[in-house]
């Protein structure tokens, strides 16, 4: 299966909103078979990491160090990361970076790790520098995400010395989600109100400039079912 993209997105509306507000909601990004196959892929064979930072420091437990936790240090490391994210720049999901994958030759037999080449196809680069109006984008990262409850990412402008970051893009991929279980993309203005907020939705895409304010609110002890995403950056330069 080959992922594809709508043959039908008005691409030149989306350049505009994005013009205007440094962001813009694309809906019904794939055709349904690609969409039905992107998610089948996020939801069954993944070897899901968790991410969390300490300070400027980020780290990853795989899968067996995880489970290697007893409840006490589970609970010892909950209550690290939510007295860091009173003060500081918080973050812990889950996530597998297809990025990272390619370069250290991991999980070749997995699927979903053809979704690099789709987010570096043409025809999604084209997209990205359509709607962004930036003609310089050279190549896409990307990981897959998965927020379930507990999980946040806080405050951050996701602008990183170096990485030649034009936008992020976050491809939706949570067949059903309500507003109030949190996971939402929030937009952050000067007065700190939340100027617009992305409800999780599936084979939609969302792409902000880079930088600007946003964070993904906690996702609450009662959200079902897992928030899904391919999430990354359209980047300027040599692929790294
Ligand atoms: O998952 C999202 O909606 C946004 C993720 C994000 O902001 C990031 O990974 O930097
Ligand atoms: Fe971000």
């Amino acid at each position: 299966m080959t992922l594809k993209l709508s043959p039908d997105l008005d691409l030149e509306t989306h350049a505009r909103t994005f013009r205007e507000r440094g962001r813009a909601h694309i809906i019904g990004l794939m055709p349904d078979d690609s969409a039905a196959a992107l998610h089948g892929w996020l939801s069954s064979d993944i070897p899901w990491q968790t991410n969390f930072n300490d300070g400027e420091k980020g780290h990853t437990l795989h899968q067996l160090q995880v489970e290697a936790l007893n409840e006490t240090q589970r609970q010892l490391l909950l209550t690290h990361i939510s007295q860091k994210a009173a003060f500081d720049f918080q973050y812990v999901f889950n996530a597998y970076s297809l990025s990272d994958a390619r370069k250290q030759g991991l999980n070749p037999e997995l699927a979903v790790n053809q979704v690099l080449d789709f987010v570096n196809s043409e025809e999604f680069l084209a997209l990205g520098r359509t709607v962004t109006g930036r003609d310089d984008i050279s190549f896409a990262d990307a990981q897959c995400t998965l927020f379930r409850p507990g999980h946040f990412l806080s405050d951050h402008s996701d602008d990183v010395y170096g990485k030649s970051r034009v936008a992020a893009y976050v491809i939706n991929m949570t067949p059903q989600w309500r507003p109030d279980w949190g996971g939402i993309l929030q937009f952050i203005d000067q007065d700190g109100n939340i100027s617009e907020g992305f409800t999780p939705a599936f084979n939609a895409l969302n792409i902000l400039r880079v930088p600007q304010p946003h964070a993904v609110s906690y996702v609450t002890p009662y959200a079902q079912g897992g928030r899904y995403s391919i999430t990354g950056w359209f980047r300027t330069g040599e692929e790294q």
